[in-house]
């Protein structure tokens, strides 16, 4: 799904009432109106007192709305305007008569703290104070009302997105944000909803499709992609009966130390288990006995070095190569790593300590192959981009990086980016039962492995970390969060390629 800004919303608003010939007022009524059926079929007419905050734009309209149908449906509904200005939107006027006309118990209008409401924990509350329109932090006594709802700890549920946030920038810190509970968000998402500084304002999110003009949406270019499903399917590539093992690639996984043997086997483990034909796995010798008895799958590559990795095996020549997972930093590996670049020049991935020595060695940048994947987590991620002030200047470097050399970087966190050149990809799969030692090798090992079967870099990374997250999602759902272990992980890629289809493994095959 593609993941529109603030301005592009407005624009599609313009065109859809252009070409459907409806008024601003029937969009309104419409996307207000799925809102009400969402609140209703979640209520089922249940007698809790329910409080909407209403600001005075369109978003306030849209509460309006909301509020008209729940009183109409005999819910218990107080209408709340939050008076900050008498500039009313024509549309929000509109539906303020409307509801007169259905009610005595008129709205009642703050315009300072002495009209603050009691709002009590069994409250559910309603925050359509702000939405797209916000242009500066919410300040004075609307950010006491704000902060007032939050404290109370009622169930909220903002409409369009959490008054106080901006759709596509940050909001400063110390600033009043609704903290909902649920957020009913309109046509698309939108991207402060998958930060890691904002994304825990906006609780459970649904996107309702209120049915904006399709040419104009698919013509927007964003450059800012959500990946569920339909995508995933979108770039999967089933498998061919008349196949052998040299169609689904030869991967090498180059990593460990005296210590940290187990994470290659987990990258092996996830790269076997998303399909790779053949995996080699190159490793310390300390390391050969673990290994072959973890991974009877896969064949192994010592070092002349017992405790880490010193020279790259220049003779052998796989489709792929995935190194750094448990490397270490030591001088040995720095000249195994500095023998790899200059040897190997189709697309590797670069994990873990290998990005460790590229933040220490930035002369190495320039000799990744083109189209390499670089999957830091944050902590990594500082060592190569440096200091980031906020999610919108980190985003920022990295696609500065992105370009400069070529290659493909994650942003490793609870909603993964994938960054390439301009283009974002956010994962929406994945839970917190993957915040466990090892998830990132599981990553790797996927990732290399689609990459081996002939995805395309950026495919591999963005499909790779759908498919990460679908299995972490799957163990999860068997073993519960706490339990989850990032070995699960990789056993479930399969069950997650399969889940994609809900079919059989047979009828995928013939596809
Ligand atoms: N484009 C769409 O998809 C649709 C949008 N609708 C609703 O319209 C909303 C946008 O409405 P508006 O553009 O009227 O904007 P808002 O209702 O978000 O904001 C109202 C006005 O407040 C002022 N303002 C901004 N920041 C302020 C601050 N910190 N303190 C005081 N005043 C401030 C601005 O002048 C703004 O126009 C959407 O979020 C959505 O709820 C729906 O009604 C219909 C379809
Ligand atoms: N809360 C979460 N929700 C979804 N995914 C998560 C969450 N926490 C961690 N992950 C995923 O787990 C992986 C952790 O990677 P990393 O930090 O490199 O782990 P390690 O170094 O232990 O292998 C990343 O892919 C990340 O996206
Ligand atoms: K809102």
């Amino acid at each position: 799904m593609k993941i529109l800004s603030a301005e592009q919303l407005s624009e599609a608003d313009k065109v859809t009432i252009n070409k459907q010939n409806i008024t601003s007022e029937e969009l309104m009524e419409r996307a207000a109106t799925l809102v009400f059926n969402e609140i209703n079929n979640r209520l089922q007419g249940a007698p809790i007192p329910i409080k909407i905050f209403c600001g005075i734009g369109n978003n306030g309209g849209d509460g309006l709305v909301v509020a008209r149908h729940l009183i109409q449906h005999g819910y218990h509904v107080t209408v709340y305007v939050v008076n900050y200005t008498d500039k009313r939107s024509d549309d929000f006027l509109a539906n303020y008569e409307k509801l007169k006309n259905i009610t005595n118990d008129w709205p009642k209008l703050i315009k300072d703290k002495g009209g603050f409401p009691e709002i009590n924990i069994g409250d559910f509350v309603i925050d359509a104070i702000f939405g797209i329109g916000l242009n500066r932090p919410i300040e004075g006594w609307v950010a006491d009302l704000v902060k007032m709802i939050n404290e109370s700890q009622a169930f909220t549920l903002s409409v369009d997105m959490p008054s106080g946030l901006f759709a596509d920038k940050t909001p400063g810190r110390n600033t009043a944000i609704i903290e909902a509970n649920y957020t009913l968000s309109f046509q698309s998402p939108k991207l402060v909803f998958f930060l890691p500084e904002t994304m825990d304002y906006v609780g459970d999110l649904q996107v309702l499709d209120i049915g904006l003009d399709r040419e104009f949406i698919g013509k927007a270019e964003s450059g800012i992609y959500l990946i569920e499903k339909q995508e995933a399917i979108s770039m999967y590539k089933p498998r061919t009966n008349n196949s052998h093992k040299g169609d689904y690639g030869n991967v090498l996984i180059a990593g460990g130390s005296y210590g940290k043997i187990g994470s290659v086997l987990l990258t092996a483990t996830a790269a076997l288990r998303t399909g790779s034909g053949l995996c080699t796995i190159n490793i310390p010798k300390c390391g050969y006995d673990i290994v072959q008895t973890g991974l009877p799958e896969a064949m192994v590559i010592t070092d002349n070095e017992n405790e880490a990795l010193s020279s790259f095996p220049g003779n052998f020549n796989p489709d792929v190569v995935c190194f750094g997972m448990g490397a270490g930093t030591s001088s040995k590996t720095m000249e195994f790593f500095n023998d790899f670049l200059n040897t190997f020049k189709k697309p590797v991935l670069i994990d873990a300590d290998g990005i460790n020595l590229l933040s220490k060695n930035k002369e190495l940048l320039r000799l990744i192959p083109e189209n390499s994947v670089l999957t830091p987590h944050p902590g990594e991620l500082k060592g190569l981009i440096g200091e980031w002030k906020d999610d919108f200047h980190k985003i920022k470097l990295v696609k500065d990086f992105s370009k400069k050399y070529k290659v493909i970087v994650l942003i490793k966190g609870a909603h993964t980016f994938t960054v390439e050149g301009d283009n974002l990809y956010i994962n929406n799969s994945g839970n917190p039962g993957m915040a466990t030692a090892g998830s990132g090798d599981v990553l790797s090992g996927i990732i290399t492995s689609l990459m081996g079967q002939n995805y395309e870099s950026v495919n591999a990374a963005v499909l790779g970390v759908y498919l990460h997250g679908l299995s972490g999602d799957i163990a999860a759902s068997e073993i519960g969060y706490e339990s989850v272990l990032a070995g699960d992980i990789a056993k479930n890629t399969g069950k997650a390629i399969r889940s994609l289809f809900n079919r059989e493994v047979k009828e995928l095959r013939n596809n």
